[in-house]
C-alpha cells in the first residue's frame, strides 16, 4: 500500500489541540452484546457485536527521533517491546507509507490487559491515528482500517471511531447512535487470554445471525447476550462471582454483561449517581470504574475521510 496524497495542513484550531506535545487518548470499548455466529476455515470466529467506546483511557505521547527507530520508552512487563501492539502499529504505518521516520512512544497504561476492554487494540489504533496525523501521511480511514486488521480483530473499530455494529471478525462496521448511558465496569482480578475462550470446546458457535433492525432495537431494550460469557465463567470463576455480585445489586435491573472475552463485566445505568452508589459498595478486592458511554472516539477529528 502507498498512500495517495500528503495531507493538507491541519486547520489552525485542530493544530493547536493535537501536536507532538499532546497526550493522545486510547479509550476502552465495551461489547454491549456479542454473538458468535460461526467459525471460518482459518479458525477465526464470525461475530455480531455492538461496540461502544467509554471514557476510560490509556494515554500515549510521541516524541520524534533523529534516527530511524521505533522505540517504546516504557515496555509493559511481560510484553516484548517488538511485539507490543503500539510498536507493531507504528512499524506497519511506516512500511505502508514508505517512510523511515523514528519515534519514541510513551504509553501510560490504565486499561487492564486481558480485560476485554480492548486496551492493546485501542493503543494500536491511537498510534495509527496520531502518527498518520503527526507525520502528515494523509492515509484515509479505509487505508488505516486495512492496516489495523492484521494487528487484531478489535483494532479496526477504534480507527473507525464511532459506536458500531460489527460483523465478520469485527471488521465489517456500521455506525450506530446509542442513547446516553453510564457504565460501572468491574475488573474481577484475573486476566483472560482471548484465544483460550475462542478455542474452548464448549463455546457455542451457532447463534443465528440477527437483522440490523432487531439488534438496534434489542440493545435499546437492554437485551442481547455475550456468547463468550458461559465459557469465561467456567474457566475463570472470578468472572461469575463479579457477574453475580452485580446481579445482586437492586439498581442494576438485569442490564449486566461481560465485555469481549472477559475478564471485565459491566452494568448499564441511566445516570452517573446510581452507578456511583453501586460502586461505593464494591468489595475492596475489586477494581471498578464508573464512566460515560461516548458517541465517538476522542480522536475522531483526526480521522481523515
Ligand atoms: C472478543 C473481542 O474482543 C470482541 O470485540 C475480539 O473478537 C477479540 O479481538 P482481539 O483481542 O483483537 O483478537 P485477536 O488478537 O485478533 O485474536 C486473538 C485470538 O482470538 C481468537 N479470535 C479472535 C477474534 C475472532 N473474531 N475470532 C477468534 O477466534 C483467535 O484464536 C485469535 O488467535
Ligand atoms: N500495548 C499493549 N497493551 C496491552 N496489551 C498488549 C499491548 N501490546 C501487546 N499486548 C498483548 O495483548 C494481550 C491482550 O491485551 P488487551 O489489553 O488488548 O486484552 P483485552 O482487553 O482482553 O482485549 P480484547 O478486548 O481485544 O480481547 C496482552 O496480554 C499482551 O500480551
Amino acid at each position: 500500500m502507498s498512500f495517495k496524497t500528503p495531507a493538507p495542513l491541519p486547520d489552525p484550531q485542530q493544530a493547536m489541540r493535537w501536536n507532538w506535545s499532546t497526550r493522545y487518548p486510547a479509550p476502552a470499548k465495551l461489547n454491549l452484546f456479542l454473538h458468535v455466529t460461526g467459525q471460518r476455515v482459518d479458525g477465526y470466529h464470525t461475530l455480531q457485536t455492538l461496540f461502544r467506546f467509554v471514557a476510560l483511557y490509556d494515554t500515549l505521547r510521541f516524541v520524534p527521533r533523529s534516527d530511524d527507530r521505533v522505540v517504546l520508552a516504557n515496555p509493559i512487563p511481560g510484553v516484548a517491546p517488538e511485539t507490543d501492539l503500539t510498536v507493531r502499529a507504528a512499524e506497519a504505518l511506516r512500511r505502508a507509507a514508505g517512510i523511515r521516520d523514528g519515534v519514541t512512544i510513551h504509553l501510560l497504561k490504565r486499561l487492564p490487559m486481558g480485560g476485554g476492554l480492548g486496551g492493546g487494540s485501542s493503543d494500536a489504533a491511537t498510534v495509527l491515528l496520531a502518527l498518520n496525523y503527526l507525520w502528515r501521511l494523509g492515509a484515509s480511514q479505509a487505508e488505516l482500517q486495512t492496516l489495523a486488521l492484521p494487528l487484531g480483530a478489535d483494532v479496526p473499530v477504534f480507527v473507525f471511531g464511532q459506536s458500531a455494529f460489527a460483523e465478520g471478525v469485527g471488521e465489517a462496521l456500521s455506525p450506530v447512535a446509542l442513547p446516553p448511558a453510564w457504565y460501572l465496569i468491574l475488573h474481577p482480578g484475573v486476566a483472560v487470554p482471548t484465544a483460550r475462550i475462542f478455542t474452548a470446546p464448549d463455546l457455542t458457535r451457532d447463534t443465528p445471525p440477527i437483522e440490523a433492525r432487531a439488534w438496534a432495537d434489542a440493545m435499546v431494550r437492554g437485551v442481547g447476550t455475550n456468547d463468550l460469557e458461559a465459557v469465561a465463567v467456567a474457566l475463570y470463576p472470578e468472572v461469575g462471582v463479579a457477574l453475580d455480585w452485580l446481579r445482586a445489586q437492586p439498581e442494576t435491573s438485569g442490564r449486566i454483561r461481560m465485555t469481549g472475552s472477559g475478564a471485565c463485566v459491566f452494568a448499564v445505568f441511566d445516570d452517573e449517581q446510581t452507578a456511583q452508589a453501586v460502586q461505593q459498595r464494591l468489595p475492596a478486592a475489586w477494581q471498578g470504574w464508573v464512566c460515560a458511554g461516548l458517541d465517538q472516539h476522542p480522536l475522531h477529528e483526526l480521522i481523515p475521510v
